[in-house]
């Protein structure tokens, strides 16, 4: 398959290690929020000294109330939000105090993200949506084909066999969160996060999804961290971790 010769050429080019995909230390996450009555500015901690790790082949649920911080980790862990203080490591590089670039580039070839809503680009199709970054890169020929030929494997590794010519409007809520997690594996990441991937779907549709996450958190080997409200869909998955206040239990 199209996505094991890729990962041979990843793990020599980034010469992944054997530990964690995602190792969070001690990290605050301070915003701003507004002024006290004397004219101070005030902040809200979202995140509080929080440690986290998450390993290659595991799938870890991220749950607790709504404003416990669960999409502020998920941010920090991304590289989309820089901390206020601690450590970010990704498949073994620190994503914190780096240029907008190297952070940048983490996202890329480290991260892979599925979101609430699969935002897919609707005048694309299934298969097109997988090519995205392939084509800003500017990959054309032998190179463009060979990754083509990945993302139809990826399509029918995640029940999408046949659609993969179909836009988003003709696909069903489930298919396109499929797609979407196909999009995610593209990049061959060591880390996949997933925000609420369930919330738009129905129970058994849900159900089919936590499932397949699972499945290709072990064939592609990578550390899924799923932020979820959902504590009945939790049966499948390798740890729990809940949050609380900012702080992680
Ligand atoms: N951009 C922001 N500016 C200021 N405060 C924020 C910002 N984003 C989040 N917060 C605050 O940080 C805390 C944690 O929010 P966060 O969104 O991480 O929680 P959550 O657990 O993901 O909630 P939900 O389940 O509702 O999505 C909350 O008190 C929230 O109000």
């Amino acid at each position: 398959m199209g996505h094991v010769a890729e990962h041979a050429t990843k793990t020599t080019r980034s010469g992944r290690g054997t530990g964690p995909a995602l190792e969070i230390r001690d990290v605050v996450l301070e915003y701003p929020d507004g002024t006290t009555a004397e004219g101070k500015p005030r902040t809200v901690t979202a995140l509080d000294s929080v440690d986290f790790r998450a390993d290659r082949g595991t799938m870890t649920a991220l749950v607790g109330e709504s404003g416990s911080g669960k999409s502020s980790l998920l941010a920090v862990a991304g590289a989309l939000v820089e901390p206020t203080s601690g450590s970010v490591r990704i498949n073994g590089n620190e994503a914190v105090g780096q240029s907008e670039k190297t952070r940048a580039g983490l996202r890329r070839e480290q991260i892979g993200v599925v979101f609430q809503q699969p935002n897919l680009i609707p005048s694309l199709t299934a298969r097109e949506q997988l090519l995205v970054a392939e084509h800003v890169r500017g990959l054309r020929g032998a190179r463009l084909k060979e990754k083509a030929r990945a993302a139809d494997a990826l399509l029918e590794r995640v029940g999408l066999e046949g659609v993969g010519d179909r836009r988003p409007h003709q696909l069903s809520g489930g298919q396109r969160q499929r797609v979407n997690i196909a999009r995610a594996l593209m990049g061959d990441p060591a880390l996949l996060l997933a925000d609420e991937p369930t919330s738009a779907l129905d129970h058994e549709r849900s159900r089919e999804i936590v499932d397949l996450l699972r499945e290709v958190t072990r064939e592609f080997d990578v550390a899924t961290v799923m932020v979820t409200h959902e504590t009945d869909l939790l049966d499948s998955v390798d740890a729990t971790a809940t949050m609380r206040d900012g702080r992680l239990s």
